[in-house]
């Protein structure tokens, strides 16, 4: 029986603005997304009717809310396909932490059933499939680093900004997208992204420029309800990362080293407070 296996890649946001709400509730946005080495793994087997979802974290739902169950039902619609799947998820992304797995689940299965079911859709159709399921599932199927624009499905590919140390470390608690959306004023915005300063510094390779110019405008409003959020990011700066940032909603604090050895002493204190602490490199 044919198998199919794709990487889910989590991502970070290197910055990310909001620009306005928009009339749907939707928020238009400007963000640099980066993908990173912290990975999913999922595998697609084809079965006769309905769908089966199995995971090795029990934490990861296995009924309709699951957004490769999304993926498939849209890809099933789209072709009048009636076949089946069971989709095992590897799970080492942590879950509702701001590392978009959970899209990134959606964007392998989309990825998957298209090579299973020969459908010959391209990356285009298939980023343009994508936004029906998550604002970042479009990213999630481009990979590497881009420009998010829109509601973060208008995507401009940047240069290559891969092999950097970044070290991730996600406090035990989960943050719905949903919430620091709703919750962020835009008018106490006072500190924003100079959004194409860091483009050039990135473009420059200036890891350092790009490091210390870092700014997530949702921070204002997770920080609020989780303080400790604050508090790994001073600790990774403490440890010697040469800037530090929440990423996307949260709670998860990333940091950008140039030093392996610093990265691993500041991964090993963290480990003593977080189980969740993972030293990575931009894909
Ligand atoms: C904040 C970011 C940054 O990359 O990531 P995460 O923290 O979720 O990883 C994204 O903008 C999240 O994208 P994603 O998680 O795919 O969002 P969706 O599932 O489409 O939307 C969840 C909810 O967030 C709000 N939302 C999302 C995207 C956006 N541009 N404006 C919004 O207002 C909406 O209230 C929506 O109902
Ligand atoms: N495949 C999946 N993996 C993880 N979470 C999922 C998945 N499918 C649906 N979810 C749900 O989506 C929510 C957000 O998960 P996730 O994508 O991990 O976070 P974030 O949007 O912060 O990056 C969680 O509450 C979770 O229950």
């Amino acid at each position: 029986m044919k198998r199919i296996i794709v990487d889910a890649y989590a991502k970070i946001n290197l910055s990310l603005d909001v620009l306005r709400r928009r009339e749907d509730g939707y928020h238009e946005v400007e963000m640099i997304m980066q993908q990173v080495d912290l990975k999913d793994i999922i595998t697609i087997k084809e079965i006769e009717k309905g769908i089966i979802i199995e995971s090795n974290k029990k934490e990861v739902p296995t009924d309709s809310s699951n957004l490769v169950y999304k993926a498939w039902d849209i890809i099933c619609k789209k072709f009048n396909i009636d076949r089946g799947v069971y989709i095992n998820i590897n799970k080492n992304i942590p879950i509702a932490a701001g590392l978009a797995g959970g899209s990134s689940d959606a964007a392998a299965l989309l990825k998957g059933l298209n090579k299973l079911w020969n459908l010959g859709l391209t990356k285009n159709e298939l980023m343009e499939l994508g936004v029906n399921i998550g604002a970042d599932v479009p990213f999630c199927i481009m990979g590497g680093t881009a420009l998010a624009q829109g509601i973060g499905e208008k995507l401009t590919r940047l240069n290559n900004f891969s092999n950097i140390y970044i070290l991730l470390a996600t406090p035990d608690i989960q943050v719905s997208t949903a919430y620091v959306y709703k919750n962020l004023n835009l008018k106490e915005i006072s500190v924003r992204p100079d959004t194409h300063k860091l483009i050039e510094y990135m473009e420059d390779n200036d890891i350092d420029s790009v490091a210390k110019k870092m700014v997530n405008v949702l921070e204002n409003v997770t920080i609020k309800k989780y303080p400790i959020i604050q508090e790994i990011k001073k600790d990774m700066i403490n440890g010697g990362a040469l800037g530090s940032l929440m990423s996307g909603s949260g709670p998860t604090v990333f940091g950008i080293y140039n030093n392996e050895k610093l990265l691993k002493e500041t991964e090993r204190k963290l480990k003593k407070r977080l189980s969740k602490v993972y030293s990575v490199k931009t894909i």
